[in-house]
């Protein structure tokens, strides 16, 4: 054999298709076979059964012992029973693929399957003949000169390892734009002879990691990769002689393997959780590129072995896998997981090259002349004025037509103008989602409108500055109007209602008139609020406007009012701390009554006032903006033992007397104002009774006033997001208005600044919903559909109001006192603890369904579940989205919760609109929980 030096790999041509003389480029299939070995004497001393039956040279299919159903045979291009030897999985499996490297293509031939199922023993033997076959191939053709270089490599715990010069250690990848992935300082042997050959693989193999495991006792514990590189060329020099160039990848990977199995600890389970994750990143390749996605993201670079082997899957080369699997039962799960990757490894097809180095001289002579030539033309002063007057032309040109847009863009404003100034109808315009994140969903018109594709407002928004403006949502102007005047109906109903329930407490306050200093002075300041509130919750008839209105004059009024909804919040904010004060404040009879009355107290906390005026009873009962008005209705027993006036006094005077004079408690007790003895009374009246009667109705009736302040609080809160919302585009409406280069300007420049705010607010978001106890759906499919884009900020705005809202709102039912929120904390803290530990549980469920056994492995060596222990898919669901200051974590856990519940990272199936203003009307129910979770939305 004659030895040339090596040639770069530079000038290694890639022939294109149309090369003369033949094809030079061959598109084709992985060629994938599947090997069974017999089964082994640790199968066969337990018994283990045969669970695989080789149909036909192509088809094998589970026996399926219990004959329930029908299964699907499995299909590829060799399938090779127990008795096949080595030699005939070579001829049939590698031959063609590993010869095509002698003549300038690429090839890779590897093995796949579970721990012990043959690989190293068929990768043996394939490189055996292949080094043979080439040996006589190169004997058999005298005319060329060939050169082989060897080299070896192992990936062991994901380092590189040179298998010819192991002192080297660690070896790192580069990437190199003609040669793609390189192994830096990696050793090339050039081979002697066939016998030099063989000594080089019998050193690797030496030196490659093997351990113990309880499935094989000589387990290969890396993946090995033998690298033979052939160039060769014809031994007479003519003026036009290609030199082919080409490697050989003999590729033996380490096992996919199942913890449980292999009953792997310590170095082998660490060595397992490397083996399995390059696997898995291989199959992950392989699955992509069968899906026909050559344009979509293929993670070669997510392991060494992928980058390593980039060009054989689905690059330049062709590629032979051989698939090996035990036959036994025991092992049924994993062979099916190597059929699965076999049967995907079909799909993907490779684009190999004939990989040439030219040294055609006349083709070099003809490039040197075409130099010369141009080196010439530029020299020449005709030429250059030629260039010049051409540059000029062109200039003219880009003048004219840039002279035409600005015309266009002047027309388009114009348009703009008009549209402002005609408000349209309803129905013939408006992105849906604008009207969407403005109504609620009690709102009477819940028809989503859309800007019609020929609308004049949709040709204006789509112009030149069509790009500038992608980010923003086209508003027409009537739309903003009209939902101006809806949030401004919103906003008078609300004050209406406010107006009717402070009108009931008024009464009630009004009517009750004992109490300590400290009681009557919060009240006549509840009172003076309740004035205060009159006034501000009236909103003037005037601000209705016209049909025909300027947008910018509406917005100016809408934007003047903003003090009303924040002024309405303050002073309902007011009122709810003067009734609590009012409630901690009056001093609680407790004391003195007796135990069966205690203990009542004890489950309901007594009010500083009875209700002594009966109508009251009945308005705050029967008042239509009770919440007691849906939820309860009169009842007879109410009505019929309402208290008589008089009696109430009495009870009123009894209670104030008893506070001045405690130890006249028994009198007290006896004697009524008028010194009748109640107990002269209580023969139509039990007075204890009614007493107590009115007491748990005094309580009742200022815990619903209560809860209705908390309601109108909630309302008022949702009405300034509303209206925030629509700021917000009215805001950008005026930019789109204003349409100049300087907007561009702005525009242009905003991601760098809203980037860093995304990533902050994005931050805010993770902790409050970790504090929030927010679904993990919800939280995983907001994480992956908002990235950053500059249309996600309302949402991410929206988003993080609410839980501001939220937090803010649990962290006060946090720190109230139960006996004020009676059933409240158990409606919102705790259920919300509740529902996500469901949660959990039900996504714990998913874990063996939605994940393959080695994922699973993986996850549990990663999330660190301890190898031994109940529950594992359930400890492993407990650590995701824990540690809301860790991105990593949080994109991890995103990852896993989605593949769980099925969801794309790309969102397809969910649309960001899920997440804007989407409120359910309070009234309709007890607690607001916030949104509608998208688990509700997928019935999960
Ligand atoms: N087709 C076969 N015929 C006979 N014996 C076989 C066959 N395939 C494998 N064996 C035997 O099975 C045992 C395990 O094989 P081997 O070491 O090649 O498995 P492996 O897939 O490389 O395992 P690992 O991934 O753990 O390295 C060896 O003792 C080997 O000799």
């Amino acid at each position: 054999m004659v030895r040339t030096p090596a040639t770069p790999l530079s000038k290694i041509q890639r022939t294109p298709s149309t090369t003369p003389g033949g094809p030079r480029t061959r598109e084709e299939k992985i060629l994938v076979t599947v090997r069974v070995r017999p089964l082994n004497r640790r199968e066969q001393a337990m018994y283990d059964l045969i669970a695989w039956d080789c149909l036909d040279e192509h088809t094998i299919v589970f026996k399926n012992p219990n004959h329930e159903r029908p299964v699907n045979p499995f299909c590829f291009d060799k399938v090779f029973d127990p008795t096949c030897s080595t030699q005939r999985v070579y001829e049939e499996g590698a031959r063609d693929v590993a010869l095509s490297a002698l003549t300038g293509m690429n090839a890779t031939i590897f093995a796949y399957g579970q721990t012990s199922s043959g690989k190293t023993f068929t990768m043996r033997g394939i490189t055996e003949n292949a080094v043979n076959d080439i040996f006589v191939h190169i004997k058999n053709t005298p005319e060329r000169n060939f050169l082989l270089k060897f080299s070896a490599l192992e990936i062991y715990n994901e380092t590189v390892v040179d298998l010819l010069n192991s002192k080297t250690g660690s070896l790192r990848l580069l990437d190199d734009p003609e040669k793609g992935t390189t192994v830096e300082k990696l050793v090339e042997e050039i081979v002697k002879d066939s016998e030099h050959l063989r000594q080089l693989i019998g050193i690797c193999e030496a030196q490659r990691q093997v351990g113990e495991t309880a499935l094989n006792d000589k387990s290969s514990r890396s993946h090995q990769i033998i690298r033979l590189t052939i160039e060769s060329s014809l031994r007479e020099a003519t003026n036009c002689v290609k030199s082919f160039i080409a490697s050989l990848n003999l590729v033996d990977l380490a096992g996919s393997e199942r913890v449980s199995q292999t009953s792997a600890d310590g170095t082998r389970l660490k060595e397992g959780s490397h083996i399995n994750r390059s696997l898995l990143t291989l199959t992950t390749v392989i699955r992509k590129l069968s899906g026909g996605r050559r344009g979509g993201h293929i993670p070669y670079r997510d392991s060494k072995l992928t980058r390593i082997l980039q060009s054989s899957l689905g690059g330049n080369a062709r590629t032979a896998i051989i698939c090996t699997m035990s036959p036994a039962l025991s092992h049924v799960e994993q062979t099916r997981n190597t059929l699965s990757f076999a049967t995907s490894a079909k799909e993907v097809t490779n684009n190999a090259q004939v990989n040439m180095i030219v040294s055609d001289n006349r083709l070099l002579k003809h490039l040197q002349s075409e130099v010369a030539r141009l080196e010439a033309e530029l020299k020449s002063p005709e030429v250059s004025s030629t260039c010049l007057q051409s540059l000029l032309l062109e200039k003219d040109k880009k003048i004219q037509q840039m002279e035409k847009e600005i015309k266009e863009l002047r027309c388009q404003l114009e348009q703009e103008k008009k549209v402002y100034e005609e408000p349209k109808g309803i129905d013939e315009c408006g992105p849906s989602h604008v009207v969407r994140c403005l109504s609620f969903r009690g709102d009477d018109d819940r028809t989503p409108t859309k800007i019609p594709p020929g609308s004049k407002l949709r040709s204006v928004v789509v112009g030149r500055k069509g790009a500038l403006r992608r980010s923003i949502p086209s508003i027409d102007p009537s739309i903003i109007v009209h939902e101006i005047r809806k949030l401004e109906h919103c906003q008078r109903q609300l004050g209406e209602e406010a107006n009717r329930a402070l009108d009931v407490l008024h009464r009630e306050v009004a009517s009750h008139k004992l109490g300590s200093q400290e009681a009557s002075e919060t009240i006549a300041k509840m009172l003076s609020e309740i004035k205060d509130m009159h006034v501000l919750s009236s909103i003037p008839q005037e601000t209705i406007a016209g049909d025909k209105t300027n947008l910018m004059e509406e917005i100016l009024r809408f934007k003047s009012e903003g003090t009303v909804i924040e002024s309405l919040e303050k002073k309902l904010e007011n009122v709810q701390k003067s009734i609590d004060n009012l409630v901690s404040s009056y001093p609680s009879p407790n004391d003195e009554d007796t135990p069966e009355l205690k203990n009542q107290h004890k489950r309901k906390k007594v009010l500083p006032f009875a209700l002594n005026n009966g109508t009251n009873v009945h308005q705050i009962i029967r008042s239509p903006c009770s919440p007691m008005s849906s939820s309860r209705s009169v009842t007879k027993y109410e009505t019929e033992n309402r208290v008589p006036c008089k009696v109430t006094s009495a009870l009123d005077e009894r209670s104030r007397t008893r506070k001045i004079i405690p130890n006249c408690d028994e009198n007290c007790r006896n004697v009524s104002r008028d010194s009748t003895p109640l107990s002269q009374q209580s023969s139509s009246v039990n007075v204890k009774k009614m007493q107590r009667m009115f007491k748990t109705a005094a309580e009742e009736n200022i815990r619903s006033i209560r809860a209705y302040v908390t309601e109108l609080k909630e309302r008022v809160a949702k009405l300034q997001y509303q209206k925030q919302l629509l700021v917000c585009q009215v805001l950008d409406l005026e930019k789109n208005e204003n349409g100049t280069e300087a907007a561009m300007d702005t525009i242009e420049h905003t991601p760098v600044s809203w980037h860093t705010i995304f990533e902050d607010q994005r931050k805010q978001i993770i902790m409050l919903w970790h504090l929030c106890h927010v679904s993990l759906v919800h939280r995983t499919q907001f994480y992956l559909l908002f990235k950053g884009d500059p249309s996600d900020q309302i949402y991410m705005e929206v988003e993080w109001r609410r839980l501001t809202w939220l937090e803010q709102h649990l962290a006060e039912l946090g720190n109230a006192s139960p006996a004020l929120l009676g059933d409240e904390p158990a409606s919102s803290v705790y259920a919300s603890v509740k529902a996500l530990k469901q949660e959990r549980e039900y996504l714990a469920k998913r874990v063996s369904s939605k994940l393959t056994a080695e994922e699973r492995e993986m996850l549990y060596v990663k999330w660190e579940v301890p190898q031994v222990g109940k529950q594992r898919r359930l400890q492993l669901v407990n650590k995701l989205w824990t540690d809301p200051l860790n991105m990593k974590h949080i994109q991890d856990s995103a990852k896993i919760v989605a593949k769980l519940v099925g969801f794309c990272e790309s969102g397809e199936h969910v649309s960001k609109e899920m997440f804007q203003l989407n409120f359910v009307c309070p009234s309709d129910r007890k607690t607001w929980m916030g949104w509608n979770l998208i688990s509700n939305l997928l019935n999960l």
